[in-house]
């Protein structure tokens, strides 16, 4: 049977341990699938599972990497790709009509339609751009990440990029929307006051009750509805963008990029390290 990280059996250092190699294993399992060799164009996302994915790619050598060019989503990922010898540029240099061939990045939760939460390490307005940018946009996790509705096992809450002067109304209509109280996310220590974005934004973490998926038949809720104070995904999503004030959201929702060809935020496909040492593969239906 799959061991999980609740196993209170394992040592808390073997959870951990457990939990890396999971994301390692995803990583390169990815990147061998995705990262086809005739590719120059590839887009790498945040957090600690994109360390992996940098990794992989520049375990192939120079041989298939140095005529690619790799578009970060944010500080971390552009250190990352200058420490591993790869070529940066950054996004707005990508030229209009043309598109990355794929962009990898991590979730901080995936649901059984391949909506993610993303934005826990509070990139996620750069990681939306650079995901919908892309021609196949691949989501690489642990299992910890797998559930079945998102707001299951990720109950930091939704993170919505601020405008931090508007913080205060945002807040209000959150409140107003059934979040469970929403906060601006203080900045890590030493820092003093809130977090502050690559852009110069705040983040706000808006707890909601476990979404419905989109065409929700079990739950009776219909497309565009609201049940009981629980959201269905896409109509969320689409409240929560027109807040003013609101940057961008933390919901990657919608369709999929086999059903457009550009401008998809949910992915192709999402690979998670499993606790057994396999990986699975999940791909949009
Ligand atoms: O959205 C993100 C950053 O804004 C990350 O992809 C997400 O938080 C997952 O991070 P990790 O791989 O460290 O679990």
């Amino acid at each position: 049977m799959a061991m999980s990280t609740s196993d209170s059996a394992i040592p808390v250092e073997e959870q951990a341990k457990l939990v890396e190699s999971s994301k390692r294993l995803a990583a390169y399992q990815a990147v061998k699938d995705y990262l086809v060799p005739t590719y120059t164009r590839i887009g790498i996302g945040s957090g600690s599972t994109v360390v992996y994915v940098v990794e992989a790619i520049a375990a192939l050598g120079p041989g298939v990497t140095s005529g690619m060019t790799f578009y970060p989503t944010g500080a971390q990922s552009e250190e990352l790709i200058e420490a591993a010898g790869l070529t940066l540029q950054a996004i707005n240099k990508l030229p209009t009509g043309q598109q990355l061939d794929v962009a990898f990045d991590g979730a901080d939760e995936v649901d059984d339609d391949l909506n993610l939460i993303k934005g826990g390490g509070a990139c996620l307005w750069q990681e939306k751009i650079v995901a919908t940018a892309a021609k196949h946009f691949v989501c690489v996790a642990d299992f910890r990440k797998l559930s079945p509705r998102l707001g299951t096992s990720w109950k930091k809450g939704i993170p919505i990029e601020v405008l931090p002067m508007a913080a205060p109304r945002v807040l209000d209509e959150l409140k107003r929307m059934g979040s469970l109280n929403p906060r601006v996310r203080p900045g890590l220590p030493g820092k003093a006051g809130a977090i502050v974005t690559d852009n110069g934004m705040w983040i706000i973490d808006a707890p909601f009750a476990p979404l419905h998926l989109p065409k929700d038949s079990a739950s009776g809720v219909q497309a565009g509805n609201e049940d009981n104070g629980v959201w269905q995904v896409d109509a969320l999503a689409d409240r929560l963008i027109k807040i003013p004030g609101v940057a961008e959201i933390g919901l990657f929702y919608g369709k999929n990029g086999l059903e457009v060809t550009a401008g998809a935020q949910k992915p192709v496909v999402a690979y998670f390290g499993m606790a057994d040492g396999t990986v699975e593969k999940k791909l949009a239906a």
